[in-house]
């Protein structure tokens, strides 16, 4: 006997799960589903920037893994399946995106990301609907939907922390943890479906399968019908809302007003083209909000209305409205409950935009602001000209401001720039591969240490030099204090000129892409004849894509134009083994950054 009548429904159809998940498989067998498993060959690679929310990237990847078992299988197992299903689960926090750990010093990465605080795990979800027709070719209908359940982390100390992955148990889960064993006594609570954590939401499940075979007239799971014309099993629409996605055009445009491909734009088309139009207004929007220091406010004074925001950031009541308007719709404000008219911070602007806060982007935001936005404004020119516009940007703000920054000041607020975008990426760079081996690390054009402090707090063996050049170095302790670590040392000094201290282990973060190609040689050069046989570089950089087709982050910061370029990892492989450095990692730390170590032969 099984409880949910639905489940009956399958009987005697070709039931798939395209998952190797034990635990899946184990949630739907609990159930009474009979299905065979036909784990999905698709590779979690997908773009994370593509998606605008967390969970859209869960529900495409569990598509995918679907829609390629559904494919694979008349060819391969020669049988069509009725129904495929595919799942993905991911951990979110911070805005990052969290699998399955590649290693141990990735779970730990992943955990310490978690400790004490509230997290949310996604499970997005697919049904392939599969159906043959007389021809044997094999029509594909599609649902998808996804479930978010909170989880909150105790505060978990070091030694809790490496006795957890030394269990071997975070290994196969997001996230680093499995809720269900060991990884349950690291929880102080659960909101929502227990079952979503482990894998797979199962009630959310049984809701779709009735909604398809109990209750919806419209939704035609015949083979005839609905689907003739779709065989392509390319899907157009993806509405994350719990909602089935259906894949016939003309149905499409009548349920949803999308419109057919011919007689009207598509929704999600259309949606795409706006935002990359109005890009540029939301960067600026919160440029500003940036630069006046609203984010600050609304955290020391939260349910500000606009004309108090105005009268503090002594800017206008109608101006601070729009901006205001504009940030809540951005989802960096929000209205105080009840009181439509008063403002407070979202907890994306409480971690990301308070100048004060851990892993404040304030002062990367300022430099987007003050040095590149300048810059793209002058893009025409510098495709035309394939130069960087920085000396025209400099000229022309020398006509057009009354006061001229100070040089002094301009490179305080590099530093800031550089500082604030090393303290988000630090600790992800740190800690994606282990370097226990290595004592000693440079970290060259290390600017205020922020990413050296780093490294020594994820390797307690290990101390670094900063090495970057001595304008830098004096003003380093305007960001960090003095001996804040006794572990961090500083040296002044061009990396490019001088000799460079003696290390294990070579830290090069943000620094090959701005260099041209001699300079790049010069530096490298230098490294090999420090190093000794056996020694480390970790070279941290945006790794393009091998086809460089992505990610779009990288090819857009190429647009600045600088000396340097943006290559692939394999690329970079390439100029380190020229130098006698064989990469032996690779990492997408799932960070801005990502992470490549190379060993000197
Ligand atoms: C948070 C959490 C996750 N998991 C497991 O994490 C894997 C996620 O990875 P996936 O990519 O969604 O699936 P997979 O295991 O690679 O399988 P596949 O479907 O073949 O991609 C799944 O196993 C889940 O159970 C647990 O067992 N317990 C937990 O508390």
């Amino acid at each position: 006997m099984v409880l949910n009548p639905v489940i009956s429904k399958l009987a005697g159809k070709l039931v798939v799960l395209a998952s190797a998940s034990p635990r899946r498989q184990e949630i739907l067998r609990n159930a009474g589903l009979r299905f065979e498993v036909v784990p999905s060959w698709f590779k979690e690679t997908l773009d994370k920037g593509l998606f605008k929310a967390p969970y859209e990237y869960a529900v495409e990847t569990a598509k995918q893994k679907a829609l390629e078992v559904a494919r694979r299988m008349p060819f391969k197992h020669l049988k069509t399946p009725d129904i495929v299903i595919g799942a993905d689960t991911i951990v979110t926090v911070n805005s990052m995106i969290l699998e399955k750990p590649v290693d141990k010093q990735d779970a730990y990465r992943m955990l310490s990301s978690l400790s004490g605080k509230e997290h949310s795990v996604f499970t997005g979800v697919a049904i392939v609907l599969c159906h043959e027709k007389d021809n044997q070719e094999v029509d594909y209908q599609m649902i998808a939907f996804y479930e978010e359940t909170k989880v909150k982390f105790a505060d978990l100390s070091e030694d809790m922390l490496w006795e957890y992955i030394n269990s071997g148990e975070p290994m196969d889960k997001a996230g680093g943890y499995g809720i269900q064993a060991l990884g349950g006594m690291l929880v102080e609570y659960v909101h929502g479906d227990f079952l979503n954590v482990v894998g797979f939401p199962l009630n959310h499940f049984c809701k779709q399968l009735d909604i398809i075979y109990n209750h919806s007239s419209s939704f035609a799971v015949e083979k005839k019908g609905i689907m003739s014309k779709h065989n392509d099993g390319e899907f157009k629409s993806q509405n994350c809302e719990n909602v089935i996605i259906q894949l016939n055009r003309q149905q499409e445009g009548e349920q949803s007003g999308t419109g057919t491909r011919d007689s009207k734009p598509n929704k999600q088309d259309l949606e795409r083209i706006c935002e990359l139009m109005d890009g540029f207004k939301a960067s600026k929007a919160l440029f500003t909000a940036s630069r006046f220091c609203v984010f600050d406010l609304l955290h020391n004074k939260p349910g500000l209305d606009a004309a108090r925001v105005a009268e503090e950031i002594k800017a206008s009541v109608k101006g601070t409205e729009c901006l205001l308007e504009a940030c809540v719709s951005l989802g960096l404000s929000r209205h105080k409950k009840k009181e439509e008219s008063l403002f407070e911070n979202t907890d994306l602007a409480t971690s990301f935009l308070r100048s004060d806060a851990p892993f404040s982007l304030h002062g990367y935001i300022r430099h987007c602001n003050e040095t590149l936005w300048p810059l793209f404004s002058h893009l025409e020119s510098a495709v035309h000209e394939g130069v960087s516009q920085h000396e025209k940007v400099k000229r022309h703000k020398e006509r057009c401001q009354d006061s001229v920054c100070s040089s002094q000041e301009l490179k305080l607020r590099f530093m800031s720039g550089m500082h604030s975008f090393a303290k988000v990426t630090a600790a992800a760079v740190a800690t994606a591969f282990d370097l226990s081996r290595f004592k000693t690390a440079c970290d060259l054009g290390g600017c205020t240490g922020a990413m050296a402090y780093e490294f020594t707090k994820a390797h307690p063996g290990m101390s670094v030099t900063v090495f970057d050049l001595p304008a830098v170095i004096e003003m380093r302790e305007h960001f960090l204090p003095a001996n804040s670590d006794k572990k961090v040392s500083f040296v002044a000094g061009d990396f490019l000129k001088e000799d460079l201290p003696k290390a294990d282990l070579y830290i090069l973060a943000r620094v090959l892409h701005d260099l041209t190609d001699e300079k790049l040689h010069i530096l490298l050069r230098k490294i090999a004849e420090s190093a000794s046989p056996g020694c480390g570089l970790l070279l941290s950089e945006i790794f393009l894509d091998d086809d460089r087709g992505g990610p779009s982050r990288g090819l857009l910061q190429a647009l600045s134009l600088s000396e340097g370029k943006q290559r692939s990892a394999s690329e970079y492989r390439l100029l380190l083994e020229r130098h006698g450095f064989i990469t032996a990692h690779f990492r997408h730390t799932g960070n801005l950054l990502d992470a490549m170590l190379s060993v000197k032969a």
